[in-house]
């Protein structure tokens, strides 16, 4: 049986950190640093992680600052707002929850917040650092950020020698991640829906990356023996078994088969999703300090 990656302790000591990075921010006379989260329209799961990020915000002794906007908000309003968070020193980090209503250009939106305060590291000038190999002066989206930190866990810093395989090819997390990996030295292959014998690429890989959106995709016998296998995916399926009705979250990989050959595997709920939350507070406590004009922690 392979070891299970605890996401939920591991983001439990992120947060540790950024409490701690936040009150010696404050005793030097730094300020708070502040998050604005920025959620359009009632999507039910963004409505639960929104909430869960301003909690953790005010946890971490940040200013934190929730705009919630109904569903039917023009664009015009929402690049205002952001245009004013970009112009407010008590905010060092702006996040837009997505995904955004189908009337509004996410790509336009996510494009006018201020590179310096883009905790998300979704502006081009984020992912063209990361992309160039500055990944220490960029902000990094947080779920690929959190998936390297467990990685490091298992595998410490450097991944020489290693082949990853990130299955899926999203700006949020595929592209990301696999520069992150190349960064730490990984030979990385991208699959996509379009990859020929996806099984077998994925058996060649020391690190499976799932991020794909597909319910239990990955079977056991897609994975290496002995593989660190990380699963990005937060799928909620039909439980009948439960009673009528109701649902359970599972991840892109099958995870019974896979736990069996694994050396490493992330559950789902409890494996990446927590990093997601903790990375944005890091983030956001990174920015401040920067602001400041200290050294940027490290986590
Ligand atoms: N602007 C952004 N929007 C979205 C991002 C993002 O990083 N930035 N990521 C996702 C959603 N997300 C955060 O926003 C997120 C997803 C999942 C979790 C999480 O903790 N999941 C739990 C299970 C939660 C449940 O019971 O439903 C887990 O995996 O254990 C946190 C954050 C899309 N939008």
């Amino acid at each position: 049986m392979s070891e299970v990656i605890d996401g939920k302790k591991r983001a439990a000591e992120v947060v540790e950190r950024v409490k701690t990075l936040t009150a010696d921010l404050a005793a030097g006379g730094g300020g708070k640093p502040g998050l604005a989260v920025v959620i359009v329209g009632e999507d039910p799961a963004s409505q639960v992680y929104v909430a869960s990020k301003s909690r953790t915000a005010k946890e971490c002794g940040f200013h934190s600052v929730q705009h919630t906007l109904a569903a039917d908000t023009g664009e015009a309003d929402l690049l205002k707002l952001i245009g004013e968070l970009n112009a407010d020193p008590a905010i060092h980090g702006i996040l837009v929850q997505l995904p955004l209503p189908g009337h509004i250009d996410s790509g336009k939106v996510i494009q006018t917040i201020a590179p310096e305060k883009d905790v998300d590291g979704f502006t081009f000038v984020n992912v063209g650092k990361l992309g160039t190999g500055e990944a220490e002066t960029a902000f990094v989206p947080c779920t690929p950020a959190g998936s390297m930190l467990l990685i490091e866990r298992v595998r410490g810093k450097d991944l020489s020698g290693l082949n990853a395989v990130v299955i899926g090819r999203s700006n949020i997390v595929g592209k990301p991640m696999a520069n992150l990996l190349l960064a730490a030295n990984c030979t990385v292959t991208v699959a996509h829906s379009r990859t020929r014998d996806l099984a077998a690429l994925a058996r060649t890989a020391d690190i499976l990356v799932a991020a794909v959106g597909r319910p239990e995709m990955v079977k056991g016998d897609w994975v290496k023996p002995g593989a660190t296998v990380i699963d990005v995916g937060i799928n909620r399926i039909a439980a009948p078994e439960r009673g009528e009705g109701k649902t359970r979250l599972v991840g892109d990989v099958a995870y019974a088969g896979a736990a069996e050959v694994a050396g490493a595997i992330t559950p789902v709920p409890g494996g990446v999703g927590p990093m997601t939350i903790a990375m944005l507070m890091a983030n956001t406590v990174a920015s401040a300090y920067l602001v400041a004009g200290l050294a940027r922690p490290e986590f």
